[in-house]
């Protein structure tokens, strides 16, 4: 039976409490081991341990050495794919043809490409004229910010844990991480990893537990994090943009979104069904980015909605290992009970259910899964809570609209902004839309598509902030000017 532990100055440990919680495989309820609750006592020793080691080794280490210690990491995460693989859909239930390809890989880059980042991203520097005539030289320095709070999400575990952790460590800060606690396992497992590539204790803390009266919310307390990012529900961001104002810290934050995708009928029909099936159904719809609310001009609605619900029918969902499976279940059977409360909802409000809306059968031991149907709805009214609130399951509500104007009103008529899609093929519509849609992330002919140098992240109520490439440096860094008169 599986023991997930807290990683605390480069050592597992087991929780003061006493207290364990059961590890669930959402795929059929069964009991994978259990995790060591953390509490006060845990967040307080790693946090004290993350700083401590801010005067050591890893404070003393060149950045050339650092980025090559972080270059290690990711070696050792490749090293270890597939231990990372199986561990990653046990917890999650995701097909292995998802994490292989993304949580996994995306893992290990997400340190090398801030590690390369931090090498070669500049800071400025300006020449000035002074009244004496000698002039004055004023050159930026980036210094790490401190201990850095990472509250991770179960969606994409090890992914948008090391998206955080990666760009933190290469800016020379040191992290206390709390997992979320449907998905400890992977972040656990780093541990090893970044004993092994020679990070040194301390630099990398994993403490488990839960949100409020929990880890979670002892490490946003603590007076000696110095900033906090976090990936998750736009609710709890509030609620840690509320404890990180005690101290005045700083805090980064991709939250939650109502994404929406717009389709012309001048689009690549082919390649807008592929990208919206996609944007809707992957990783059973638990993926921030994703597509909930589809816009399509109503010349092709009704061919646009017969081929997703077509495209949508053919998934096999079904175990990880098996390479026919191409949807998982949801991560748990509390968010399985939220996604089909909506479900029950649609209908309760009139949906046109077009496909599923249900649970499906799935055979054996299956049958005690998180499974829910792929699902797609038309006929909603824009005020109905089926529209307006993130549901983040393999559902979305398909929509007409009649022409530009009315598309762009209808994708911004949301309190979030994260991401979005557009689909045509005229490129002036594509330049003359896409700058009017208010989210973070517009993807035009595409979705999913990540160059991680760009800026990444929502406005609205979808987040605070960026991440990638020089937004993540900045973030994890304190700039000093330095001016030096000659
Ligand atoms: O692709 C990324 O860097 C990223 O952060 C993905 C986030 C997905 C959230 O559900």
């Amino acid at each position: 039976m599986q023991e997930v532990k807290h990683f605390i100055a480069g050592e597992y440990c087991e929780s003061s409490l006493g207290r364990t919680f059961d590890n669930i495989n959402p795929c059929n309820g069964e009991k994978i081991g259990v995790v060591h609750e953390g509490g006060e006592a845990e967040i307080n020793a790693a946090v004290a341990a993350a700083r401590e080691a801010l005067t050591g080794d890893w404070a003393r280490m060149p950045e050339q050495q650092r980025t090559e210690v972080l270059h290690a990491v990711a070696d050792g995460v490749e090293k270890r794919f597939d231990e990372f693989l199986e561990a990653e859909c046990l917890d999650t239930g995701k097909p292995y043809s998802i994490a292989r390809h993304i949580d996994i890989p995306r893992g290990a880059a997400n340190f090398r490409v801030f590690a390369d980042a931090v090498r070669s991203v500049p800071t400025e520097a300006f020449h000035m004229e002074t009244p004496d005539g000698s002039g004055a030289y004023n050159i930026a320095v980036r210094k790490p910010k401190g201990v850095i709070g990472v509250i991770s999400p179960w969606n994409l575990p090890l992914l948008l844990m090391t998206w955080k952790v990666g760009p933190a460590l290469a800016c020379g800060n040191s992290v206390v991480v709390k997992p979320s606690e449907e998905t400890p396992t992977t972040t656990a497992l780093l541990g090893e990893v970044m004993n092994e590539a020679g990070v040194p204790p301390g630099v990398f803390n994993v403490v488990h537990g839960f949100g409020p009266d929990s880890a979670g919310e002892f490490l946003t307390r603590h007076r000696d994090v110095d900033a906090i990012t976090f990936t998750g529900e736009t609710r709890t961001g509030e609620a840690i943009m509320r404890a990180a104002a005690s101290g005045v810290r700083d805090v980064s934050f991709e939250l939650g979104g109502k994404n929406p995708a717009l389709v012309f009928a001048d689009c690549d029909m082919d390649r807008a069904i592929e990208g919206t099936l996609r944007s809707v159904f992957a990783n059973c719809g638990q993926v921030c980015l994703g597509t909930e609310r589809v816009y399509v001009e109503r010349s092709i609605f009704d061919e646009f909605v017969g081929r997703l619900a077509e495209a949508a029918g053919r998934y096999k969902l079904g175990r990880p290992e098996d390479p026919a499976t191409d949807m998982g279940p949801l991560v748990s059977h509390e968010h399985q009970r939220k996604v089909l409360s909506y479900y029950e909802l649609a209908k309760e409000e009139g949906a046109n259910v077009i496909i599923g809306g249900g649970v499906p059968a799935m055979p054996g031991d299956l049958a005690n899964g998180a499974w829910v149907e792929p699902t797609i709805w038309t006929g909603l009214p824009e005020s109905s809570r089926i529209v307006r609130e993130e549901i983040f399951g393999p559902c979305c509500h398909i929509q007409p609209f009649d022409d530009e104007e009315e598309a762009i009103r209808l994708a911004n008529d949301t309190p979030y902004g994260l991401a979005a899609a557009i689909w045509s093929q005229d490129a002036s519509r594509v330049f003359r839309v896409t700058p009017l849609i208010e989210a973070g992330i517009t993807w035009a002919n595409a979705w999913f598509l990540r160059d991680l140098r760009t800026p990444f992240g929502g406005c609205k109520q979808s987040g605070i902030g960026r991440e990638g490439g020089v937004h993540s440096l900045e973030f994890y860094s304190e700039l000093q000017n330095i001016c030096i008169k000659i």
